[in-house]
């Protein structure tokens, strides 16, 4: 992890927001703190000394320190231990021998395979570790450090914040994606960030066919003060999202974030119901939608390639965000994905809660995937 990280939404949105919390520092020496009682009784004006001196305040009882929450970059790390370990045992047997020659690269490259990370990037690693060291001694941590910075390396690019445009009023944000990949909590935990800047959110209840999904972001929107536009079950999600920009327009609203129900890749039939979402939406205002927000699943393997591909010739996508990387995530995919797409990966989630977004960050990302420390 990056020693000093720029407040959450100058990174994100580009601005100044809310200040960083402060962090507490175990090391940092107690300052005594005042005594209230003693601050109460203090006389208005000071009185001549009286010998012999008070004898010193009792030091105050100090509270046990509350558990540390686990940082997220600690959550990203066990996340991705599944993809890291693996990673990390291929390279304890593959680097056995004191040179390093060509078998030892093949089954290296074929390791990274394994760990999802595409034939591409495994190649480019691969040369990265050989170049210059080929015939010559090499230790497990030099692999991994090499891995870490070419993993960035193509990471790096596509680690861009979400931009928004103070001018749209509203800028709308359509989201996108498989059944269950978060787009309903990540909306949740977006609304609540824009919220705590001041911006005035509307959410759409885009996925008119689960009546639970309408009720998460109902409590979604009370949690974080957004308005939620919803119709009944069963209504035309299309006819929704033209009725929620109008209603975002009038209101002067900033940001519209409209939900949408999951739907798989290769379902012909949704994935044309979610350009007709798009069509009707640009009858209204032909720029919008101005942000595609594709959420991905951490634990899905390779379809996770396919998602992006029919995903984003049918919506568009503009930006991902990779949901669930706190659980047995297959981190290794979004290192295929960058080097595919170069689509910008904007958050992950690395959590359920409201604060369980943060900025993608690929050097963090890269780390924590070759198993070094943050
Ligand atoms: N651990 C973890 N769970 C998450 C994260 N994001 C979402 N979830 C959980 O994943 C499940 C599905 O999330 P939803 O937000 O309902 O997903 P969805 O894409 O809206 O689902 P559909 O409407 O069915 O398409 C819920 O149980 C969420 O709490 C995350 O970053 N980490």
């Amino acid at each position: 992890m990056t020693e000093e990280k720029k407040g959450f939404f100058q990174r994100i949105f580009g601005r100044g927001g809310a200040p960083a919390e402060p962090q507490p520092s175990p090391e940092e020496p107690q300052q005594p703190r005042p005594s209230l009682f003693e601050a109460e009784l203090a006389p208005m004006t000071p009185e001549p000394p009286v010998a012999p001196p008070p004898p010193a305040p009792e030091p105050e009882p100090v509270a046990a320190p509350e558990p540390p929450r686990v940082s997220w970059f600690q959550r990203l790390k066990a996340g991705l231990s599944r993809s890291s370990n693996a990673i990390s045992q291929g390279i304890a047997s593959v680097f056995t021998k004191r040179k390093l020659d060509a078998e030892t690269l093949e089954e290296f490259e074929d390791v990274l395979i394994q760990a999802d990370l595409g034939l591409p990037a495994a190649t480019a690693i691969t040369a990265a570790i050989a170049k210059g060291r080929f015939d010559k001694e090499i230790e497990g941590d030099e692999v991994k450090t090499i891995l870490a910075e070419e993993v960035a390396k193509i990471l790096t690019p596509v680690a861009k914040p979400l931009v928004l445009d103070p001018a749209l009023k509203p800028h709308v944000i359509l989201v996108v994606g498989v059944n269950g990949t978060g787009k309903t909590t990540t909306i949740g935990k977006l609304s609540a960030k824009l919220r705590a800047e001041g911006r005035t959110v509307m959410l759409a209840a885009g996925d008119t066919f689960r009546a639970a999904a309408v009720e998460q972001l109902k409590i979604w929107g009370e949690r974080t003060g957004a308005a939620v536009v919803s119709r009944a079950i069963g209504a035309d999600a299309a006819g929704l999202a033209f009725d929620a920009l109008k209603e975002a327009q009038a209101a002067g609203t900033e940001v519209l974030i409209i939900d949408t129900a999951g739907r798989l890749q290769n379902r012909a039939e949704l994935m044309a119901e979610l350009e007709k979402i798009i069509r009707v939406i640009k009858k209204q205002d032909p720029a919008a939608p101005h942000t595609v927000l594709m959420t991905l699943d951490a634990t899905t393997g390779q379809n996770a390639l396919s998602q992006v591909e029919i995903f984003g010739r049918t919506a568009g996508v503009t930006g991902l965000v990779m949901t669930k990387l706190d659980g047995t995530a297959r981190g290794g995919i979004l290192v295929a994905i960058a080097e595919k797409y170069r689509l910008p990966i904007h958050f992950i989630g690395v959590g359920e809660g409201v604060d369980d977004l943060e900025p993608f960050e690929a050097e963090d990302f890269a780390r924590a995937i070759a198993g070094l420390a943050g």
